[in-house]
C-alpha cells in the first residue's frame, strides 16, 4: 500500500510508515491540480496544514483509506466529504501543546522587551536603546483565555516567572482551575485585571470574533495581547484599531483569519507595536517528531491492522460491535452535541440511560460517541473517538450509565441528562428503521426531530401566529426551512420549534427572532 507525505515533517513519520512496509512518497508544495493527479495511487495522506483535502481531491482519491494530520488542526479536511467516502480522518492532538505554549510565553517576552523592533533596528545599523524601554513580567497578571491543554501549560510556565495568573473558561470547572492555581474568573473581569491575555481556545461558532472591540476596550492601556490558537478568535479590525487608538500596548499574533498572511490582507502587520510569527506554534524539532511519529503510527496501524486510533469520523470499534450498536453511536453524537449547544454553565455531570433491547448491548461505543459529540462544539479538532472519554475524567464530568429493559414509547431508547452548575437538561433518543436518529424529546417536550444541519430552535407561547411570524422573518432573511417539528409539553401552554435551515442563522437574524411576540428563547444549532 502506497502512502503520499504532502507536508514537511519528521523524517520519523517516513520511517515508521516504511518500516510498516508501507511504500511512501513525500511531494511537498503540490499545487491542488498536481495533488488531484496523484492522490488517486495512494491508499494514506499525510498532511500538516499546508495541503488542502477539500471534496475535489477526495473525490479523485479512489483508493485512499486514510487521512491522517500530523498535529490538531483539521480546518484543512474535508471531514464530511471524506465519511461520505468512507475515509477515516485522524488526527495527533497532544504531541505539540508543550512546543505551543512556550510560543505563547516567547511571544509575551519578546513583546514585553521590544526584541523583534530592536533586532530589525540594529539590523537597519542602528544602536536605539532608549527608544525599547521594556518591563519586567514578575509580579504581573496574565490572563489566560481558555485553559484547556495549552493553557494550562501556558499558567503553568507563567508561574515559574512569578507571574499571578487567572484564566477564563466558561467550559471548565472551578475546581479543576483551582488545581493549577489559577483564578478563575469572568471575560470581563479577565479584560479589566490582566497585564498580558494569551488566547488558548480553538475556532468554534462561539468563540469566532469573541475577542473584539468590548473586550480590547476593557483591557488595561498598557496590558499587551498574545494570541497563538486559532485565526479568527480574535477580530483582526478590532485589534488593529485598539493598537491604534491606544486601548492596548502592544499584541502578537501567530495565527490570523487569512493564512498565509501580508500586509495587504492584514494591516496588523503595519504598525510597530505589533510583533508576529507565521504560524509557528507547533514548529519545534520536539514537536514535530511527536506529532509525526504519532500520525505515522496511527496511519499505519490503520493500513496494516485496520485498527482505528484518534479518528475524528469512525468510531474504535470491531465491526460486530458496529453492526450492532451503529446507529446508536450516530445517535449519542447527535444528542451529545445538542446537549452541548443548549445547556447553559459548565457541565459537572452526565447520566445516560439505555433502555429496550438496546440494554443487552456493548454500549460503551455509544457513551464515548456521546462525549464526543458532547465536546466536539467547544473543543472542535481537539477531541475525538479514543480521547473524549479522558476529556471527560480530566474535567471532573461525572459519567453515569444505567440500563432498564423496559421503554415506554419506543423498541430502543437513550436517555440522556447533562446536568451543569447552572442547571440540567434531559434528551431523549431513538433510531426510526435501520438508521435513523430521532430526537423524540427535549426536557417536557415531545417531538420527532431529524436533527441535521443548521437548526434553529425556539421555545414559544402556544398560540396562533408564531408560525407565521417565525417563517416570515426567516424568509426575508433569505433562510429557508427545510423541515419544522413543532414539540408540545403535555398540559402546558408552551411549545418548542425545531427547524432545520438550508444556511446557517446568523447572530443577528437569531436577535431579530428572539424579539418576535410569544417568543421566549431562541437558539442557533448547527450538527456538523
Ligand atoms: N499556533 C499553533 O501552531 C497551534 C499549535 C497547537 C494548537 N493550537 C491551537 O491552540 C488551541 C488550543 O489547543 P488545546 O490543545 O489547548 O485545546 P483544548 O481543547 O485542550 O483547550 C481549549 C480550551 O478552550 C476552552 N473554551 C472553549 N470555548 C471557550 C470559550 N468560548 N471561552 C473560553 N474558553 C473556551 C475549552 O473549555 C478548553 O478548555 C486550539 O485552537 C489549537 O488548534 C495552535
Ligand atoms: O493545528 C495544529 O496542530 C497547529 O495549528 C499546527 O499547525 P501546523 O502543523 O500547520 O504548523
Amino acid at each position: 500500500m502506497k502512502v503520499l507525505i504532502s507536508d514537511s515533517m519528521s523524517p520519523l513519520g517516513e520511517k515508521i510508515l516504511t518500516d510498516a512496509g508501507l511504500e511512501v512518497d513525500v511531494k511537498t508544495g503540490l499545487t491542488p491540480d498536481e495533488l488531484k493527479e496523484v492522490i488517486g495511487e495512494y491508499d494514506g495522506l499525510v498532511v500538516r496544514s499546508a495541503t488542502k483535502a477539500t471534496a475535489e481531491i477526495i473525490d479523485a482519491a479512489e483508493n485512499l483509506k486514510v487521512i491522517g494530520r500530523a498535529g490538531i488542526g483539521l480546518d484543512n479536511v474535508d471531514i464530511p466529504a471524506a465519511s461520505q467516502k468512507g475515509i477515516v480522518v485522524m488526527n495527533a492532538p497532544d504531541g505539540n501543546a508543550t512546543t505551543a505554549a512556550e510560543h505563547a510565553i516567547g511571544m509575551m517576552m519578546s513583546l514585553s522587551r521590544n526584541i523583534p523592533q530592536a533586532t530589525a533596528s540594529m539590523k537597519e545599523g542602528k544602536w536605539e536603546k532608549k527608544s525599547f524601554m521594556g518591563r519586567e513580567l514578575t509580579g504581573k497578571t496574565l490572563g489566560i483565555f481558555g485553559i484547556g491543554r495549552i493553557g494550562a501549560i501556558a499558567a503553568n510556565r507563567a508561574q515559574g516567572l512569578k507571574m499571578k495568573v487567572i484564566a477564563y473558561d466558561p467550559h471548565m470547572p472551578k475546581e479543576m482551575v483551582d488545581k493549577l492555581g489559577v483564578e478563575l474568573v469572568s471575560v470581563e473581569e479577565l479584560a479589566k485585571r490582566a497585564d498580558y491575555i494569551t488566547v488558548h481556545v480553538p475556532l468554534t461558532k462561539e468563540t469566532a470574533n469573541a475577542l473584539s472591540t468590548e473586550f480590547f476596550t476593557n483591557m488595561k492601556k498598557d496590558a499587551m495581547f498574545i494570541d497563538c490558537a486559532r485565526g479568527g478568535v480574535c477580530d483582526e479590525e478590532a485589534l488593529y484599531k485598539a493598537l491604534v487608538d491606544g486601548e492596548i500596548a502592544g499584541a502578537a499574533l501567530d495565527v490570523f483569519a487569512q493564512e498565509p498572511t501580508t500586509k495587504e490582507n492584514c494591516p496588523l502587520l503595519g504598525l510597530k507595536n505589533f510583533i508576529c510569527t507565521p504560524h509557528l506554534g507547533a514548529s519545534t524539532t520536539e514537536a514535530q517528531e511527536n506529532v509525526a511519529t504519532a500520525i505515522a503510527a496511527q496511519v499505519a496501524e490503520y493500513l496494516t491492522k485496520g485498527v482505528v486510533v484518534n479518528a475524528v469520523n469512525v468510531p474504535s470499534v470491531s465491526d460486530d460491535v458496529l453492526a450492532q450498536v451503529g446507529p446508536y453511536i450516530n445517535l449519542g453524537e447527535m444528542l451529545g452535541s445538542l446537549h452541548m449547544q443548549i445547556a447553559k454553565g459548565g457541565v459537572e455531570e452526565v447520566s445516560i440511560e439505555y433502555s429496550g433491547e438496546l440494554a443487552e448491548l456493548n454500549t460503551s461505543p455509544v457513551t464515548v460517541a456521546f462525549l464526543k459529540g458532547l465536546f466536539t462544539p467547544i473543543l472542535k479538532d481537539a477531541v475525538n473517538y479514543v480521547n473524549a472519554p479522558v476529556i471527560a475524567r480530566d474535567r471532573g464530568i461525572r459519567v453515569i450509565e444505567s440500563r432498564s429493559d423496559s421503554s415506554s414509547d419506543f423498541v430502543n431508547v437513550l436517555r440522556i441528562k447533562v446536568v451543569t452548575n447552572e442547571g440540567e437538561n434531559v434528551l431523549v433518543g431513538t433510531v426510526f428503521g435501520k438508521n435513523e436518529p430521532r430526537l423524540v424529546r427535549l426536557n417536557t417536550f415531545r417531538l420527532e426531530a431529524q436533527a441535521a444541519g443548521p437548526m434553529l430552535l425556539v421555545y414559544n407561547n402556544d398560540v396562533p401566529g408564531v408560525i407565521g411570524a417565525l417563517g416570515t422573518i426567516l424568509g426575508k432573511n433569505g433562510v429557508n426551512i427545510s423541515r419544522m417539528t413543532v414539540g408540545r409539553e403535555d398540559a402546558s401552554s408552551q411549545n418548542i420549534i425545531l427547524c432545520s435551515t438550508d444556511s446557517v442563522i446568523s447572530k443577528e437574524l437569531l436577535e431579530e427572532v428572539k424579539q418576535l411576540d410569544n417568543i421566549d428563547d431562541a437558539l442557533a444549532l448547527e450538527l456538523v
